[in-house]
Parts: structure tokens; sequence; C-alpha cells
């Protein structure tokens, strides 16, 4: 049965305590997990210090960079490893994975690497008290340790969007993946070895979170920053480790994002948009629409088309030509978003479509299978439009007027993204500057530029990342000031 150790200091390591990984698509055991405990933490956090001051900290930038496309260049060669082990894990289609994920996780290396090879740092001149002159020049420096603390909906995409900038900056790495998908932050532990990055940079440790691998590394004194992408109630517990040691947080978080259509949208498009957005990666997505808002005189038109959309997604299992939902992470999972889809009924939704879990054959039938599903008809106050789901599904309510869909929108305690669609510029530049996110997609979604600012206002997250934005974090910006 395969193993998925913790890499720690250029090893893998093996502990005495194991906890099954399994597949979504049909509960199989795809392998033992080897839970780190605190020794391990502790052996991973003194490797990663150690490093700091080895060859890794001692590297030139331009040595660094090199590496770091060499990474990219090990994912792209073994990218039918990282495939297969992202959908085994995650049971998404075989076509997102291959498209998104995995292309991703080879360009985040070679993004951040470039950034910091070209992005210079600012400097001025100016005439001091006594008449000379003074020259200062900001100087870069590494955090030093950073904890990434992962989730199991993007898990090489958004581990790699933190430890490619951590890496370029010259800081070591601590990875805690999420509990569901172990494999490929461990595959990338053979890729750091096989082209030569120096022992202790990147590590890996296995487990959970309260009690386990992440609350041991998050309250770890030896880590200097934490990032962290998942949940805001894990936010704010991993927060509250941080603050001992006043330590610097970035943080990616939920949403509850909402998708706005106004009637003079591309119809089509907008509803390909919107298509996307709810039910891409089995709603699994954080910037993800689970709140679509439609002007009337389209409503009734584009509640009939999404359905249509939502009907035609074919359910099934990752290597399935034309596949479009795989299923959902876990049972775990399952249970949630079903008791979303209970309560939408009990509180008086229409269901347009979907509402359940389909028939799956053979072993299928053990898997985490839900239906797209879309609600009509519920109040602003209803579970499913202020609640985080993460599945596939959305509820559609009319708007009349420009104000209404900026107070909806904003009606909420997050602020990730948001996705616009109107083919009037004015509108679209009014509504991005109204609604409260961090991310305004207008006639499309979750299009990224690397180097543009990523993260979420309220209660979506601390900080931005992205592009220079992630040098912000993974730096501390010193100023150097010379008289001459
Ligand atoms: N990108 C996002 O915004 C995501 C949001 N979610 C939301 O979170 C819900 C739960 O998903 P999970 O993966 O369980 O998210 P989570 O936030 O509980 O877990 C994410 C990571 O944090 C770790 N963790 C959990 N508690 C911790 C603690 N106290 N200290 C340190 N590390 C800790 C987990 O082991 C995992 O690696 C989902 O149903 C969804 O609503 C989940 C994944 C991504
Ligand atoms: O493109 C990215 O960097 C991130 C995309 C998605 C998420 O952050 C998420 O779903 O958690």
């Amino acid at each position: 049965m395969q193993q998925f150790l913790n890499f720690i200091n250029g090893e893998f390591v093996a502990t005495g305590k194991t906890f099954e990984n399994r597949a979504p698509v049909d509960n199989r055991v795809l392998g033992l997990v080897h839970e780190a405990g605190q020794r391990e933490v502790d052996a991973a956090v003194a490797a990663a210090r150690a490093a700091l001051k080895g060859p890794w900290g001692r590297m030139s930038v331009v040595k660094r960079v090199e590496l770091l496309h060499a990474v990219a260049d090990e994912i792209n060669r073994r990218f039918d490893d990282f495939l297969a082990a992202e959908i085994a894990d995650t049971g998404k289609p075989l076509s997102l994975a291959s498209h998104i994920d995995i292309p991703r996780g080879a360009a985040n290396f070679k993004v951040f690497a470039d950034i910091v090879k070209n992005v210079p740092t600012e400097s001025f001149e100016m005439t001091t008290p006594d008449g000379g002159t003074a020259v200062s020049y900001g100087l870069r420096t590494p955090v030093g340790v950073v904890a990434v603390v992962c989730p199991w909906n993007l898990p090489l995409l958004l581990m790699t969007w933190k430890v490619g900038p951590a890496l370029a900056c010259g800081n070591t790495v601590i990875v805690k993946p999420s509990e569901e998908t172990p494999a490929t932050a461990t595959l990338l532990g053979e890729v750091m070895k096989a082209v030569g990055v120096p022992d202790g940079v990147y590590n890996v440790v296995h487990g959970f979170g309260p009690g386990s691998a992440g609350e041991f590394l998050t309250k770890h004194p030896g880590v200097n920053a934490i990032t962290f992408t998942g949940e805001t109630r894990t936010g704010e517990a991993i927060m509250a480790a941080a603050a001992k040691g006043v330590r610097p947080v970035s943080f990616e978080l939920g949403g509850k994002n909402a998708g706005i259509v106004f009637a003079d949208a591309d119809f089509d498009k907008a509803v390909a948009g919107i298509t996307r957005s709810a039910f891409e990666n089995c709603g699994q997505v954080c910037l993800g629409t689970e709140r679509v808002y439609v002007q009337r005189p389209i409503f009734d038109r584009f509640v009939a088309a999404l359905k249509d959309k939502a009907e035609a997604l074919q359910i099934g299992p990752s290597e399935q030509p034309g596949v479009g939902l795989g299923p959902l992470i876990s049972a775990e999972h399952k249970q949630k978003v079903l008791g979303y889809y209970a309560k939408a009924k009990a509180e008086g939704a229409t269901i347009v479509t979907g509402g359940g879990a389909p028939q799956m054959p053979g072993a299928l039938a053990e898997g985490h299978w839900v239906q797209p599903t879309i609600w009509t008809g519920l109040p602003e106050s209803a579970s499913v439009i202020r609640e985080e789901i993460f599945g596939p599904c959305c509820h559609i309510a009319p708007f009349d007027t420009e104000d209404e869909a900026i107070a909806l929108a904003n009606a909420t305690d997050y602020g990730l993204a948001t996705t616009v669609w109107t083919q009037n510029l004015g509108t679209a530049h009014r509504m991005a500057s109204a609604i409260e996110v961090g991310l305004c997609w207008i006639n499309s979604w979750f299009l990224r530029d690397l180097r543009t600012a990523f993260g979420g206002a309220k209660a979506s997250g601390i900080g931005r990342e992205g592009g220079v934005h992630s040098l912000e974090f993974y730096t501390e910006l010193r100023n150097v000031m010379i008289k001459l």
C-alpha cells in the first residue's frame, strides 16, 4: 500500500501513527499517511532554521532563480505523476487538473523567481542638514521560516502559490498539506531533491489541525510567518497562535461571493461564466459564486438557461471523457453540502434542479457525489444565502437597480470575489468600486494574472499575495541610509 511520508531535511520520514487517505470517487483507500507529531514538527522547524544558515542562505539570487526554474521544469517533466496524484486525491476532472492545477503548480515557481530577479526596490537621494548628500535604498531580506498551511480544493496550485514566492525570496518552508490531499506536496519533495534544492529548504509535515501537525506548526516559536488558505474559523485559530511572538500572517479565507448579471450582458457568455463559477471543481473554489443576482428583465430566461447547463454537466470519474463534475472531497463534506440542500428545502426554496445525490454505478456508489443544484425564491436571510457551502450550488434572485445589486452583494461578512456581467463600461466600473471584495471579475471569472494582487476583504482574508505583493509578506524590507 502506498505510504505518504513526511519530508524533513531532505529525507522521507515515517512515523508510528498513520491515517487512511481515501479516494473521493469511490472511497477506496489510496494509502496511509504518516502523521507528524510534535517531534517531527520540531525536526522540520530545526531543519528549516538550519537551512537558512546553510548553502541556501548564502546562495546568490541568480542561482536561486535557476533552481526554482528547475523545480518548475521538473514538475512539467513529471506532469503525469502530479496529474495522477492530484486526481486520485481530489477526484476532479482530468481536463480541469491538466489545464489549471498542474500547469499553475509549475508556473508559480517560474513567475515568482522572475519577479524576485527583476523587481527593483526603492532608492532616494537627499540633501542632509549639514548640506551634504545621503542616498537610501531598500534591501529585501527573507523573513525566515514560513509555515504554509493548505486546503484540499486545489492542493498543488494553492500550496505552490505560497511556496513559490516564499522560496524565491530566500525563505525556507514547512508545508502542512490538507489531511485530505497529501499526495502532491509529498511528490514535490522528490522534485526538490532531484533538482538539488538544499536539504531543509522545503519540508512537509502531514496531519490534521487541532492537536496535530497544523497546531504544532503554527504554534511553534521557530516559525517566523504563517500563510494560510482555508476556512475563516481556522484562520481565527491560526491568528491566535500567531499572536504569540507577534508573527505575521497572510490569510485567504472563505467567501460567499455574489455573481451579478445585468440585462445588457452578453447572455450566452454570462450563462457560461456563471455555470463555471457555480459548478467548477464541484463548487469547491473559494472564488465561486453561491449567490447569483440577475436583473429582472432576463431573470426567468437566465434561470432556465442555467438549469439547462447544470443538467448537461456530466457527473463522473476524472478520466471519463466529457465529464464536468467530480465528487466532493469527503463523506464529511458531502454530509455538510447535503445538509444545506435539506435546509434550503426546509426554508422554502424552489428547487430549480438537483437538490440531492445522484445514483452512481458500481464502486462509484461509494463516492461523494452530489447533484449540481439551483434554488430560487428564498429570502436573503436563508442559510444557503448567508453561509459558505463550498458545493456545486447557487441561489438566484432578481434585482432591479444597480444600487440594489450593490447592497445585495455587500450584505455579507465575507468579501473575497465577485463576477459582474454587463456590456456597459460605466456600470462595470461603478460596480467594481462599490462591491467590497478583493477580486472583481468583469465579464469573466477566475481569469488570473499572477502579477496581480490576490486576496480577500472583510472576513475573507488578511493581506494580498501575487506579483510584488507577495514580496511584502515574504520579505522584510530594510531601509539602508548612506551618508556620503
Ligand atoms: N480556499 C478556501 O477558502 C477554502 C475554504 N474551505 C472551507 O473550509 C471548510 C472546511 O474545509 P477544511 O479543509 O477542513 O478547511 P480548514 O480551514 O479546516 O483546513 C485547512 C487547513 O488548515 C488545517 N487546520 C485546521 N485547523 C487548524 C488549526 N487549528 N491550526 C492549524 N491548522 C489547522 C487543516 O489541517 C488544513 O490543512 C470547507 O467546507 C469550506 O467551506 C476549504 C478549503 C478551501
Ligand atoms: O488562482 C489562485 O491563486 C487561487 C485560486 C483559488 C483559491 O484560492 C481557492 O479556491 O481557495
